[in-house]
């Protein structure tokens, strides 16, 4: 891959060359040009020595030996005047249409050529055996990866080492007339590793491995796809063992439809399902789906001697997030300092693709700090910058606005500072970023997968803290806190309808008209009118409620308000430290009051739903 770039890089650096070259040559090598009838009145005065006429093009030097070029409208008519001045003529035919048509032909032939040197090369690279540029595979025994490249995903890896070990001892496993497994379906969110597994597999089992995109095989006209199949499982069943990695199987593999409506996937999924059924056991190929859609899979394709294992690849924790940083900075230098823990806490919900995208961002930045080794700043900086969007530093802002927003982030800063149950405070900001005016980060300190009634509707308070404070200090509402008050009335109504906290509705499941639960979006039908009022009335009392919390709250520390957004409007960026400085200067003004933790937790079981706190933008 690295190698095409350079060389498609080297290519088009030539053409360039090769172009400015050409403008350079034809300005050296055209004279300055003479107006038309400045030439006539040198040719009358008996100024001229030599010209040469090309078409309409006349070139010449005068008695002072300056050279010239002129285009005359109609060359007959100086003919005359160039006999009876006896000067030198030379003349030669202009150039044909041939040689121009000539020089476009082989621009374009050389274009062309490139053209086709980048796409017959770039994906697959030497690998590619099939130079059909919609449909590749690639395969080799220059499969490099192995189960140290994966992280952070010890269960599947665990249970996939078999089929390594299938691949590798398969007379043994045929000897004792056991069933090696055919199929193996990895499904999961995107980026999770579901490709790095399979390329891991073959690379611990050393054995040939083609991949291939569901897409690929899907082609306007009906039959492609399916000897497109037919021809990868004969090449495949040539070189078994072998693996055969079948990216976003659900291309071709979803559901089939009663209507006809795509015959060509249809068939495209009958010749894979008889391909699988095909190989016998002596023929060691193993299938790898891999899919990010599950649900939409044709049952066809998930009865036993086809995809008969089916391993979930999920989001990594916290260990995994480390593990995985681990894999992915062992090719960069890193300094001592670095702490992959404190990393992998700030970046929930990170796939293993977002880590190793994370880890090569720190490292640009940290090169463009001239550094020797990546630090914990840089790490910083690159999580921000792929989370919310590069800063806008200057961004025209005024400064009231600036106020405004240092002050709204100061009110969720410090409600989430002072309530019992809420997320550590990581970082507050005023700069904007991305589509954020500002921002408070806040770091889900360990891993959760239930959340109290009272980490709730604490979370709620730290998203209406914004605009509460704006409300105290410049008793106006603004646009600025759209936002939040989405996210907080997206938990109130999940609290009220999917997790049955509230104490007037209860524990029922009201599936609630823009939720989407289990997998499909519920209607308002399932429960009556008067219960989606009822609902209603609950959400918002909720929310009222909070408001009414978190106001009182911050107008009883309304000098912290202001000393955090002054210390804001100064340093722009502050961190966990910082803030806690501010705070324990106002703690120990007031007399060293403490947060008020003796609200009672109360667990919930199965609210892994919330999605991870990835700051507040305002
Ligand atoms: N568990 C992991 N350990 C180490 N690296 C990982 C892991 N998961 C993902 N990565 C990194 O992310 C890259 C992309 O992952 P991969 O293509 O395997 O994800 P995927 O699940 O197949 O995604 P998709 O569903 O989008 O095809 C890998 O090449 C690797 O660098
Ligand atoms: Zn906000």
């Amino acid at each position: 891959m690295r190698n095409n770039v350079q060389l498609g890089l080297f290519l088009i650096l030539l053409t360039v060359l090769g172009v400015l070259g050409y403008n350079v040559w034809l300005l050296e090598t055209t004279p300055p040009e003479r107006s038309y009838s400045a030439f006539v009145d040198d040719l009358r005065a008996d100024r001229m020595v030599a010209v040469a006429i090309r078409g309409s093009e006349i070139r010449g030097h005068d008695r002072g030996g300056t050279e010239f070029i002129t285009y005359s409208p109609d060359i007959t008519a100086v003919m005359p005047l160039l006999d009876q001045k006896d000067v030198e003529v030379k003349v030669s035919p202009p150039p044909s249409p041939f040689t121009r048509v000539m020089g476009l032909v082989l621009l374009s032939m050389i274009a062309g050529g490139i053209w086709l040197m980048f796409s017959r090369r770039s994906t697959y690279g030497d690998n590619t055996i099939w130079k059909d540029k919609r449909f590749q595979i690639r395969t080799g025994p220059g499969e490099t990866k192995t189960f140290a490249d994966v992280a952070g995903i010890d269960e599947v890896q665990e249970e996939l080492k078999e089929i390594v070990d299938f691949l590798k001892n398969h007379q043994k496993y045929n000897l004792l007339g056991g069933r090696i497994p055919k199929g193996v379906l990895l499904q999961g969110p995107p980026g999770t590793g579901k490709t790095l597994l399979a390329r891991a597999i073959a690379g611990e089992a050393s054995v040939p491995f083609y991949s291939i995109g569901g897409s690929d095989f899907v082609e306007m006209f009906a039959g492609v796809g399916a000897s497109r199949v037919r021809e990868l499982f004969g090449l495949a069943k040539k070189t078994a063992p072998c693996i055969v990695f079948i990216d976003e199987i659900d291309a071709i593999g979803s559901r089939r439809t009663s209507g006809g409506s795509n015959e060509e996937r249809e068939q495209t999924l009958n010749a894979l399902l008889v391909e699988m059924d095909g190989f016998s056991s002596n023929e060691t190929v193993i299938l790898i789906g891999a899919t990010n859609r599950p649900d939409v899979l044709d049952p066809a394709l998930l009865r036993p001697g086809r995809f008969d294992r089916q391993l979930t690849v999920s989001l990594p924790n916290l260990l995994g997030r480390v593990r995985i940083l681990e894999v992915h900075t062992r090719q960069v230098a890193v300094s001592p300092g670095l702490n992959l823990t404190l990393i992998a806490q700030g970046i929930p919900g990170f796939s293993g693709a977002d880590i190793a995208n994370l880890v090569n961002e720190a490292a640009l930045i940290a090169a463009r700090r001239q550094k020797q080794a990546v630090e914990m700043d840089d790490f910083e900086d690159a999580k921000d910058k792929i989370l919310l969007g590069i800063e806008r530093r200057n961004a025209a802002i005024n400064e009231r606005e600036r106020r405004v927003i240092a002050y709204h982030e100061a009110g969720h800063a410090i409600v989430a500072q002072l309530l019992p149950e809420t997320d550590k405070l990581h970082k507050i900001t005023i700069i904007p970023r991305g589509m954020a005016m500002g921002l408070t980060q806040q770091i889900p300190f360990e891993e959760r997968y239930t959340y109290s009634l009272v980490y709730l509707l604490n979370r709620i308070k730290v998203l209406l803290g914004g605009r509460v404070a704006e409300k105290i200090v410049f008793n106006h509402l603004s646009t600025g806190a759209a936002n939040d008050i989405a996210a907080a009335t997206d938990i109130a109504t999940r609290l009220v309808c999917e997790w049955g906290m509230s104490a007037s509705l209860g524990s029922t499941v009201y599936r609630h008209k823009q939720h989407q639960f289990l997998g499909d979006i519920a209607t308002r039908g399932d429960f009556s009118e008067a219960t989606a009022r009822e609902i209603d009335l609950e959400v918002r009392r909720i929310i009222t409620d909070c408001t009414e919390e978190t106001e009182k709250l911050l107008r009883s520390h309304n000098r912290l308000i202001h000393e955090l957004a002054e210390v804001l409007l100064i340093n722009e960026t502050i961190d966990a430290e910082e803030i806690n400085i501010v705070m324990q200067c106002y703690m120990s003004s007031v007399g060293g009051m403490q947060p008020d933790r003796t609200e009672q937790a109360v667990a919930v079981p199965s609210v892994a739903a919330v999605q991870p706190t990835r700051g507040i933008p305002v």
